[in-house]
């Protein structure tokens, strides 16, 4: 809003009435959404279904020009912002450091931790779950930064046991960084090119788990994933082969055709505890968890990818009950964002310490 008006001291001062109505109109939106988006996500994420249901709510969302100063943009209550490459973070960043009233989702120091498949996972395996019904690992897996010829002793040395997960260790949102192999033998790890993530296959049943967080909310849905490899195919198969993404929205899983050994969802305990940990750990609001089962295991599960922000999942009945959909989970946590902000408010107007 454009200031106008002259006082005495020649600064523009803000004709009051300008000012008041622009503060109500603004205090009457429950809450002012600012994105940044690539047009594939607004596409997915920003359906016509949300904005309506959004709008009837009192939530406006406001696209932010990427071409202009965004401290210039809004103003707004929170800004939620998905892009490639880092300029976007320092731009973020320099936002955040100058408008702290406002609810960054998700802070850019945090996405970038898990935009690397080593910090991604780091301290996964020390979360305190005792008593939460289950066991939470990450397979071991080894960085590879530069000459691949050299890691097949490096393997060796780490005693990485193969057929090992070939992963592009900066994940950027480009289909390059999903790009994936499987190596079955030293020698063609060669073939690979770095900076990567080694990381152990861990047979599972052919099915994961994607456990999507939004704020307090969890959902669990299940998805195609890689077949078990037998003893038989890891003493003959040789080479590195690619692979398609095997576990996308589009690979949901019916659990009625599965071996309900495979195909039973983690206990809610167990993800409730590595949810609630995972936030804390981790400062992100919107991500996803890619989980798998060990085969064999009732209780053992690994931790083999974290994304931010991740697509739509489609809401399944999926053992704890009838889930809302997807428009009314993201509208009740903007919801709690506006109801914060609000008892925030109040608080610092009765002199309460937040
Ligand atoms: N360590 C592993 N053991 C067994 N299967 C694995 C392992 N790592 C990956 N996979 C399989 O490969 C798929 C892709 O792996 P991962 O999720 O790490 O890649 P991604 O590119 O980050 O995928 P996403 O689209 O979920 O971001 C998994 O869904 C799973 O089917
Ligand atoms: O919708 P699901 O099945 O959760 O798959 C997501 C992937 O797990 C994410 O890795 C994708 O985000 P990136 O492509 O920015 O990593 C994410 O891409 P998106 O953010 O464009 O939706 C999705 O493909
Ligand atoms: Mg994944
Ligand atoms: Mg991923």
């Amino acid at each position: 809003m454009v200031p106008r008006g002259n006082n005495t001291d020649g600064e523009v001062a803000l004709d009051r009435t300008t000012f008041e109505q622009a503060h109500q109109q603004h205090e009457n939106k429950k809450l002012v959404i600012g994105y940044a988006l690539t047009s594939k996500k607004k596409k997915s994420f920003l359906q016509p279904k949300l904005e309506v249901l959004a709008r009837k709510k009192g939530i406006s969302f406001v696209s932010i020009d990427q071409d202009k100063p965004l401290s210039e943009q809004g103003p707004f209550d929170v800004v939620l912002h998905k892009l490639l490459g880092n300029a976007w973070h320092e731009v973020i960043e320099d936002y955040q450091q100058k408008h702290p009233e406002v609810t960054v989702l998700d802070p850019p120091g945090a996405i970038q931790r898990i935009y690397n498949r080593q910090s991604m996972l780091q301290g996964i395996a020390d979360l305190n779950l005792a008593d939460c019904d289950g066991i939470v690992c990450v397979p071991k897996q080894m960085v590879v930064l530069k000459d691949t010829t050299s890691s097949a002793d490096e393997v060796a040395e780490a005693g990485l046991k193969f057929p090992l997960v070939a992963k592009p260790l900066l994940v950027d949102g480009t289909a390059k960084s999903h790009q994936l192999f499987l190596a079955y033998d030293r020698l063609s790890l060669a073939e690979l090119e770095p900076p990567l993530v080694l990381q152990e296959f861990v047979n599972h049943g052919g099915v994961l788990f994607k456990v999507f967080v939004v704020g307090d909310v969890i959902r669990v849905v299940r998805r195609f994933s890689l077949p078990n490899v037998s003893n038989c195919e890891k003493a003959k198969v040789a080479g590195v082969f690619q692979f398609p993404r095997v576990s996308s929205a589009a690979a949901s899983v019916d659990k009625t055709d599965l071996d309900p050994r495979v195909a039973e969802l983690p206990p809610k305990p167990l993800l409730e505890g590595l949810v609630r940990e995972l936030r804390n750990r981790l400062g992100l609001r919107l991500f996803n968890i890619d989980m798998i089962r060990e085969h064999g295991s009732s209780d053992v599960f690994y931790v083999i990818d974290i994304n931010y922000f991740p697509g739509k999942f489609v809401i399944q009945l999926a053992g704890y009950g009838k889930m809302p959909d997807y428009e009314q989970v993201f509208i009740d946590f903007f919801l709690s964002l506006a109801q914060a902000k609000h008892s925030k408010r109040e608080c610092i107007k009765s002199g309460i310490e937040m």
